[in-house]
């Protein structure tokens, strides 16, 4: 039986240092096909190839994914400053379209790391380029070295509202995640229900008030161990869900129900 079809916005590389590509990291075709449930196609993040329109008629769904390259400030009103590194523009100028529609249709996305950052931008929020040097904040990089395992590895708790949905979709409101970020949300835009926050009150969590579809991004990086975290597999499943639900015609807003609690 076919399946729901998720799109995974690419990004920019380097082939054998030499070739250039649109690279989509397993991690998240992975997480796609097998704990969404979805059949992944990688889209190449720049709109003169795919356009905010053929994405939507060919997706169910969209994963705004992790980049190393950041939103770049105009987006938001500011000057780039040295802080703010590498960009890529038509990753910006795919991306902050398309989530703005896909808000407005219902048509189902969730964002990661840098597709969390995109979401708040999209919907007129800011950024700060290096939280860690703001008062009080840890640093939320990756580690510079070490394995995948080291990089990935749980290293703060995210706290949700009491009852809310991504409370409710993960059973408890407070889990362990992965940080492999440097940039974070300073303002949120429109519609934006900052619902998760790491211990030092960086935002980690959002979804669109009144979104009539499956609104929802993290700033860390579920797709690790996307089978078996207990945060990645129900977050990933839902989407999936979500997914399906659009592929059939119908739009499910981000409104987990109550986890069933393991029994005593
Ligand atoms: N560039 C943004 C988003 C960080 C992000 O998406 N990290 C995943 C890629 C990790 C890497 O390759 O560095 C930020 O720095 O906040």
């Amino acid at each position: 039986m076919a399946r729901p079809v998720i799109g995974i916005i690419c990004n920019r590389s380097l082939l054998n240092d030499q070739y250039p590509v649109h690279a989509g990291g397993t991690m998240n075709t992975e997480a796609i096909a097998r704990v969404a449930g979805a059949g992944a196609v990688l889209l190449p993040a720049d709109p003169d190839i795919i356009g905010v329109e053929d994405v939507l008629r060919l997706c169910d769904g969209v994963l705004f994914t992790g980049g190393r390259p950041n939103v770049h400030p105009e987006e938001y009103g500011q000057e780039a400053t040295e802080a703010h590194g590498d960009f890529d523009r038509a990753r910006d100028r795919l991306t902050l379209p398309l989530i703005r529609e896909m808000v407005a249709r219902g048509q189902p996305f969730l964002g990661i790391c840098r597709g969390f950052q995109e979401v708040n931008v999209a919907m007129g929020g800011a950024l700060h380029p290096e939280i860690r040097d703001l008062p009080g904040k840890m640093n939320h990089r990756m580690p510079p070295d070490g394995t995948l395992e080291e990089k990935f590895a749980l290293r703060h708790p995210v706290s949700f509202t009491e009852n809310g949905p991504f409370a409710r979709l993960f059973g408890g409101a407070e889990v362990m995640t992965n940080t492999l970020h440097g940039q974070g949300i300073t303002e949120p835009g429109a519609r934006v229900v900052i619902d998760g926050y790491a211990p030092d009150g960086t935002p980690e969590a959002i979804y669109i008030e009144e979104a009539p579809g499956f609104a929802v991004a993290v700033q860390w990086h579920p797709e690790w161990n996307a089978e078996a975290d207990p945060v990645s597999r129900p977050l990933f499943t839902a989407f999936g869900q979500a997914a399906a639900a659009w592929a059939e015609g119908r739009k499910t807003p981000f409104s987990p129900q109550p986890a069933k609690l393991a029994k005593a």
